[in-house]
């Protein structure tokens, strides 16, 4: 229990009324979580306002409120502020109301258009085999320390209140570093504000989300945010900063100078001014090898992931690790001791005579990398399901068509997670970038909306050497129609599928 005025001495506040030294035992964000005692804070979403929700949350309890508009339903409240941004306000109260764990910890950040769950449990997976206790916070995974705590939201980097009050979590399990998926929504809305970064990684820079951030720039700019964090971060820390950042990648250079004065390390696997690389890269069915090369020594890794891409992500986890002041020896070790990352590129076996893979592409390049990998590999034809997602990133649906049909041989379009969209719509806008390049409805794709039933149509073409490849759901657990979550799960439709088809031995 804290009194409010000790939460708010972060804040420029443009009007206040009431008690200040109310003493506060939580702080929300959803009326609907209010306690007795807490301070409900009203952000505006993109379907409702939080300020519509202020009397709801007095009624459950809640002594004071933050806000951006004052308003009659403040008049109950025994005390009320109002500032111009609550969801950058909401970072510094939790924060305070924490008490700032992140000043206790490690903080490693990892962002980029794709790679970012991966290269998070790359990273991971290093410090623990260096002796390091860990939390972990992304899409695929939250874990404090050994334990792994429910995830259901969908959201890879939570509001800025749950992720203080993870980092407290972590502070009390005596995690020494937190390494987290940063988000450029979670950038631009704040919710990594109050972290005090000292690594910041950035994988890659694509396209993404630009109906959210409007143009390139702006996303760019977005992500450009964690550097700055690092670059601002305060000296007497006890841990090392840096920046690591792709040579390879044009998007990821344009940011190199929000680096400030913090060391920057480049990586890349072709890329020649890039400090971290790899020599010898050699891929086989069970994942790849090569050659590690630092400016401190070289290792062979022999890592347990398939594709170029991920040799790339295992060189950002790998500068990280050089950073940290790992040798290649130990960076090594940790990049072999991670299995597999949940929902990517993960095989489905029943025996059938075909491939088929569940994997989590859902950006024009992931799509574009995966096919590129998968065609490698098999002499076969390639058959992807996919589909995209609603209310997100519209632009990209064309984009995804078009990449299906020239580096696919047979396509089935059908639904991801419409929301309140029309999902037929959300399928005919990838069909039409499909059709722009050349591609014929009926003999190069279809579109089926059930999801169930794509996959079905997919595995049925198949023969053997083909590969079946199951896009954009991965480790996920539903698809969203609406409002409603409906129970989902990838690997377990398509080996339900494959016994129907007669194949049926065990899975993954
Ligand atoms: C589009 C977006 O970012 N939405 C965020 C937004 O929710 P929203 O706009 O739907 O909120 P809303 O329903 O309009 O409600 C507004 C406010 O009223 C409150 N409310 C609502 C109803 C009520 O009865 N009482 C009440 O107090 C809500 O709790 C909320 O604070 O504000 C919420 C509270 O802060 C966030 O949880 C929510 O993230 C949602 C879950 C989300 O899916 N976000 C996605 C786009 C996202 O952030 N994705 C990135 C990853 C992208 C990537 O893959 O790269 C991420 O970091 O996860
Ligand atoms: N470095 C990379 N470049 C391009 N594609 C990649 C890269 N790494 C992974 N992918 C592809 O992107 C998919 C998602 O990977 P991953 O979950 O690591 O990315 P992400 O950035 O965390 O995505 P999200 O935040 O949406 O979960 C993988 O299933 C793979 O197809």
């Amino acid at each position: 229990m804290l009194p409010l005025r000790s939460l708010l001495h972060a804040l420029a506040i443009e009007r206040a009324a009431g008690d200040l030294d109310i003493p506060i035992t939580e702080v929300c964000y959803d009326s609907r979580q209010a306690l007795p005692g807490a301070l409900f804070v009203a952000l505006r979403g993109s379907y409702t306002d939080g300020h519509r929700y202020l009397e709801d949350a007095r009624r459950r309890g809640a002594v004071a409120a933050l806000v951006e508009e004052w308003s009659n339903a403040l008049d109950d409240y025994p005390a009320a502020v109002q500032v111009v941004d609550t969801r950058a306000a909401l970072a510094r109260v939790a924060a305070a109301f924490f008490q700032n764990p992140s000043n206790d910890l490690g903080v490693i950040g990892v962002t980029g258009t794709d790679g970012k769950s991966t290269t998070t449990f790359l990273i991971d997976a290093l410090l623990r085999a260096a002796g390091y206790h860990t939390g972990l916070v992304g899409t695929v995974a939250v874990r404090v320390g050994d334990r792994v705590v429910e995830h259901d939201t969908r959201q890879t980097t939570p509001e800025s209140l749950d992720l203080q009050r993870l980092l407290a979590n972590m502070r009390r399990e005596g995690v020494q570093w937190a390494v987290l998926e940063a988000t450029s929504h979670g950038l631009a809305m704040h919710r990594l504000d109050c972290c005090a970064f000292d690594l910041a990684v950035v994988t890659n820079i694509t396209h993404e989300h630009l109906d959210f951030h409007g143009t390139i720039e702006a996303y760019r700019r977005a992500k450009a945010r964690l550097l700055e964090f690092v670059a601002q971060r305060d000296d007497l820390r006890p841990y090392p900063r840096g920046v690591v950042l792709n040579a390879g990648d044009e998007g990821a250079r344009s940011i190199a100078a929000y680096a400030g004065s913090a060391p920057v390390i480049w990586f890349g696997v072709d890329a020649t001014e890039a400090e971290i690389t790899a020599r010898n890269i050699h891929p086989h069915n069970a994942g790849t090898d090569f050659e590690l090369v630092t400016p401190t020594g070289s290792a062979l890794v022999r890592l347990k992931l398939l594709g170029r891409f991920n040799v790339e992500n295992a060189l950002a986890a790998a500068a990280a690790g050089y950073l940290l002041g790992l040798t290649a020896e130990q960076i090594a070790g940790g990049l072999e001791s991670l299995d597999h990352v949940p929902g990517r590129l993960r095989r489905i076996d029943a025996g059938q005579p075909f491939t088929v893979i569940v994997d989590y592409a859902h950006t024009p390049e992931a799509l574009q990398r995966v096919l590129e990998l998968v065609r490698e590999l098999v002499p076969g034809r390639l058959i992807t399901v996919f589909g995209s997602a609603g209310e997100r990133d519209r632009a990209k649906r064309p984009l995804q068509g078009a990449i299906a049909a020239r580096l696919a041989d047979f396509s089935v379009f059908t639904s991801e997670d419409p929301r309140f969209e029309d999902p037929e719509r959300i399928i005919d806008e990838i069909a039409e970038g499909a059709r722009g390049a050349g591609a014929i409805e009926g003999r190069d794709f279809l579109c089926i909306e059930d999801r169930s039933q794509a996959i079905r149509e997919a595995l049925r073409r198949a023969t053997p050497g083909d590969a079946v490849l199951l896009l954009g759901k991965g480790h996920e657990r539903c698809i969203i129609y609406g409002s409603e979550r409906r129970p989902w799960d990838e690997s377990a439709e398509a080996l339900s599928a494959l016994a129907e088809l007669g194949y049926r031995n065990e899975g993954e």
